[in-house]
C-alpha cells in the first residue's frame, strides 16, 4: 500500500518529489521505480476509464454496435514480393522490372494518407499492425504499402501516445516481402519547417536503417533545390528514391498557363537529373482532369524511361477516371486506398481501380475476394474512429476553385469551425483561392498549403479583403507562417514572392532566398545526446530518439514524459485506449510477441478527499488497485 501510494501520487512524476523519495528510502526506491509495464497500463486505463481522453472528448462516440476488427487470416505461405525483388536486383534494375511489367502496379495508401485525409491522421499502430499479415499473405503482389512518414509521424506522438518508429518495426516484421513507403518533405522532413541538411540527412539514414524501402519525396513549391537534401540522402542509402512533381492548377486550362505542360515535364527532367528511380505526380488536391492525366502522361511517358507513378485524390469525385485515364496513358503505378477508407479526400478506391482493370492488359492480378476481406477490417476499424469523421458527404468540384489538398480539406474545416466559422466555409474556401492568388498562385501542400490556410481563416475572421491586405497604408498583423513563407524559410516559388507584398510582410527586413536548411547551423549531435539522457522516458538516447527530437524536440520528450508514466499504450484496442475499460470488462494486451496480460476492471471508486480515484483490477489474475486524479 506504501508502495501503491508513492506510485499514484501525481507528485511522483515531479522530479524533486522523486529526488527527495530517493534520498530518505534509497532501497525502496527501486522497487518503485521500476514499475513495471503492467503497472503503467494499468495507470493508463485508470487514467483514461475515469478522465476520458482529450482527443475525443465531446466528440461523437462509435456506434454501439461497433464490432471488435477480425483480420482475415490467410493460411498461404508469405511468398516473396517487391521488398523480396529490391533486394535481389538493387533500385536501378527494380526501376526496370517496374517498366517491363505490363500489369499495373498498386500502392495500397491506407496506412498512411487514406486515414490522414479521411480521419484526421488519427488510426493507431494497434489497428494498422494487426492487418499487416493478411496484406503479405493475402496480396503479396501488391507493390507498395504506403504506411509511414507524412503527418503519421507528428500526430503518432503528439496525439497518439505511441512512438512512430515501432510502428514502423512491427508493420515491417508482420509484411516482410512488400515495398514500406514514406512520404517526406524534402528539406522539412517530416516536419512543417526547414531544418539543417544534417538533420534532414540524419533522419532519412534512420527510416531507411528502420525498415523504409521506398522514399517518396517532394517540396512544397515544387523547388528541387530543396528536395536534393533528401534525395542525396535517400540515394546513398541504396533504397528506392522517388521524386515527386506537385499538380497544381488545370494544366490544359490556358488561362493556368504558369502550370502548364512544360513546367511539369521540365521539372520530370530536373528530378531525372537529380537520380531518382522513380517519377511521381503526386496531385494532392486531386486537381488532375482526366484529359490532363491523358495528355500529361502520355508526354512523360515520351519525354523518360523512369517508371512513373500517380498519386490523386477523390476529393472532386473524378479520380478513379484519371486514374484509368493514365493507366491507358502508361503510366506504371498508382495510389489508391482500401474501399473502406476511399474516396472523398482520400484516394480512389482499390477494389474498384482493381475490378474496373480486370480482362484489361493492366490487370492488377490482385485478388478480389482478399480486397474485399481487407476493406471489411478497415471499415470495422474505421467505426471506432468516429470522432474524426469530418461532414464531408460528396464529392466537391469547389476543390477546382480553392486547390486545397484533401488532408488539408477536414483539418481547416474543423479549424474554421473551432474559430466559430463553420457557417461560413464557402467564404473560407473563396478566401484561400484569393490568398494563393495574393501570394502568386503557388504550389499548396504542407506546409505551404498550411501557410495559405492560416492566412484564410485570419482574413475571414477578421473581416479582411484582399484590397485591404495588400493596402500600403493598411496596418495587417500577418500570421507567423505567412511571415516566415515570405521570409523564404520554406524556399523559393519560380520568380520569387510578390515584390510588394513580401514588403510590406517583412517590414524591411531582408528575405532569403537560399535554402533555409544550408545558413542553418549544422545539428550538434553531441550535445542532442547530452540533452536527453535522463529525461523520462528517453532510453539511450537511440539513433530513433535523436532522429524523432530532431524533428519535434518537444513533442518528443513530451510523448516520452506520457510513455515514462504510462507503458506500451499502443498495444490496447483502441475502444480502451480512447474511451477506457468499464467495470466487468476484460481484456488481452499483447505487450510483445508472446507475453500478453489479462486484465479485468473490478470497480471504479469514488473521488476522495485528496481528488484521487481509487481504480480496482485484476491483472492476470492477481488483485491491483491504482490511484489516478480525477481531473474533471
Ligand atoms: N495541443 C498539444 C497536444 C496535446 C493534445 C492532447 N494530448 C493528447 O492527446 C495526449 C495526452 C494524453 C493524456 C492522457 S489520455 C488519458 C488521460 N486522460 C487525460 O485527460 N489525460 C490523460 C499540441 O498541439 O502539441
Ligand atoms: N512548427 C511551426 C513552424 C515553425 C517554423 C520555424 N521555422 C524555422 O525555424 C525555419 C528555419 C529557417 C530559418 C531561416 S534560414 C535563414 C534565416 N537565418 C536564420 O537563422 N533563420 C532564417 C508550424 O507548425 O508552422
Ligand atoms: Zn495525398
Amino acid at each position: 500500500a506504501f508502495l501503491e501510494n508513492i506510485i499514484t501520487n501525481p507528485k511522483f512524476h515531479d522530479n524533486t518529489y522523486t529526488t527527495r523519495f530517493i534520498d530518505e528510502t534509497p532501497e525502496l526506491f527501486d522497487q518503485v521505480r521500476r514499475r513495471d509495464r503492467a503497472t503503467k497500463l494499468l495507470t493508463y486505463i485508470a487514467d483514461v476509464t475515469v478522465n476520458g481522453h482529450p482527443e475525443t472528448r465531446n466528440r461523437p462516440a462509435p456506434p454501439a454496435h461497433a464490432r471488435k476488427p477480425q483480420a482475415p487470416v490467410y493460411k498461404t505461405e508469405i511468398q516473396k514480393g517487391t521488398r523480396d525483388l529490391l533486394k535481389e536486383l538493387g533500385p536501378k534494375k527494380f526501376a526496370d522490372w517496374m517498366r517491363a511489367e505490363k500489369r499495373t502496379l498498386i500502392t495500397d495508401t491506407t496506412m498512411r494518407d487514406g486515414h490522414q485525409s479521411a480521419l484526421a491522421t488519427r488510426i493507431r499502430t494497434h489497428d494498422i499492425v494487426g492487418i499487416a499479415d493478411a496484406y503479405a499473405r493475402g496480396l503479396p503482389g501488391l507493390f507498395s504499402l504506403e504506411c509511414w512518414g507524412g503527418a503519421t509521424f507528428d500526430v503518432s506522438m503528439r496525439f497518439l501516445t505511441e512512438d512512430p518508429w515501432e510502428r514502423l518495426h512491427l508493420v515491417r516484421d508482420k509484411a516482410p516481402n512488400i515495398l514500406l513507403q514514406a512520404l517526406v518533405r524534402g528539406a522539412n522532413g517530416v516536419g512543417y519547417m526547414s531544418y539543417p541538411d544534417s538533420a534532414v540527412e540524419f533522419f532519412i539514414k534512420e527510416a531507411a536503417a528502420n525498415g523504409v524501402d521506398l522514399f517518396r519525396v517532394f517540396d512544397c513549391l515544387n523547388w528541387v533545390e530543396s528536395m536534393r537534401v533528401s534525395i542525396d540522402a535517400i540515394l546513398e542509402t541504396g533504397k528506392l528514391c522517388e521524386g515527386a512533381i506537385c499538380y497544381t492548377g488545370d494544366m490544359l486550362d490556358p488561362a493556368r498557363s504558369k502550370y502548364d505542360l512544360k513546367y511539369y515535364l521540365d521539372l520530370a527532367k530536373q528530378l531525372e537529373a537529380a537520380g531518382c528511380h522513380i517519377l511521381c505526380i503526386k496531385d494532392m488536391g486531386g486537381l488532375m482532369k482526366p484529359n490532363a492525366a491523358k495528355v500529361l502522361f502520355k508526354a512523360l511517358r515520351e519525354q523518360t524511361d523512369l517508371p512513373l507513378h500517380f498519386h490523386t485524390h477523390d476529393t472532386s469525385g473524378i479520380s478513379a477516371a484519371s486514374v484509368l485515364a493514365a493507366v491507358e496513358a502508361g503510366v506504371d503505378a498508382v495510389d489508391a486506398a482500401m474501399d473502406g477508407l476511399s474516396g472523398l479526400t482520400s484516394q480512389p478506391s482499390l477494389g474498384s481501380l482493381v475490378a474496373a482493370l480486370e480482362r484489361t492488359e493492366y490487370a492488377t492480378g490482385l485478388d478480389q475476394k482478399v480486397t474485399r476481406d481487407i476493406s471489411v477490417y478497415w471499415e470495422t476499424v474505421r467505426q471506432q474512429y468516429a470522432a474524426f469523421e469530418s461532414d464531408l458527404k460528396g464529392p466537391a468540384a469547389e476543390v477546382y476553385l480553392h486547390e486545397m489538398p484533401g488532408g488539408q480539406f477536414t483539418n481547416l474545416k474543423e479549424q474554421a469551425r473551432s474559430l466559430g466559422l463553420d457557417g461560413r466555409w464557402h467564404e473560407v474556401a473563396e478566401t484561400y483561392a484569393a490568398v494563393n492568388k495574393m501570394f502568386g498562385d503557388i504550389v499548396k501542400v504542407t506546409p505551404s498549403s498550411k501557410v495559405v490556410g492560416d492566412m484564410a481563416l485570419m482574413m475571414v475572421s477578421s473581416g479582411l479583403t484582399v484590397a485591404d491586405v495588400e493596402d500600403p497604408k493598411r496596418d495587417v498583423a500577418f500570421p507567423d507562417s505567412v511571415v516566415m513563407l515570405f521570409r523564404g524559410e520554406l524556399g523559393q516559388p519560380p520568380g520569387g514572392w510578390p515584390k510588394e507584398l513580401q514588403k510590406k510582410i517583412l517590414k524591411g527586413e531582408a528575405p532569403v532566398t537560399e535554402r533555409p536548411g544550408k545558413m542553418l547551423p549544422p545539428v550538434d549531435l553531441d550535445a542532442i545526446k547530452k540533452d536527453l539522457s535522463g529525461k523520462p522516458g528517453v532510453e539511450g538516447p537511440t539513433g530513433t530518439e535523436i532522429a524523432s527530437y530532431l524533428m519535434y524536440p518537444k513533442v518528443f520528450t513530451d510523448y516520452a514524459a506520457l510513455a515514462d508514466i504510462y507503458g506500451p499504450t499502443s498495444a490496447l484496442p483502441t475502444p480502451v485506449y480512447f474511451y477506457g475499460l468499464p467495470e466487468e470488462q476484460e481484456i488481452s494486451v499483447e505487450i510483445e510477441q508472446g507475453k500478453s496480460l489479462v486484465i479485468r476492471c473490478q470497480a471504479i471508486g469514488r473521488t476522495d478527499e485528496d481528488g484521487m480515484v481509487r481504480v480496482f483490477f485484476e491483472l492476470n489474475g492477481q488483485p491491483r488497485m491504482v490511484k489516478v486524479p480525477d481531473r474533471a
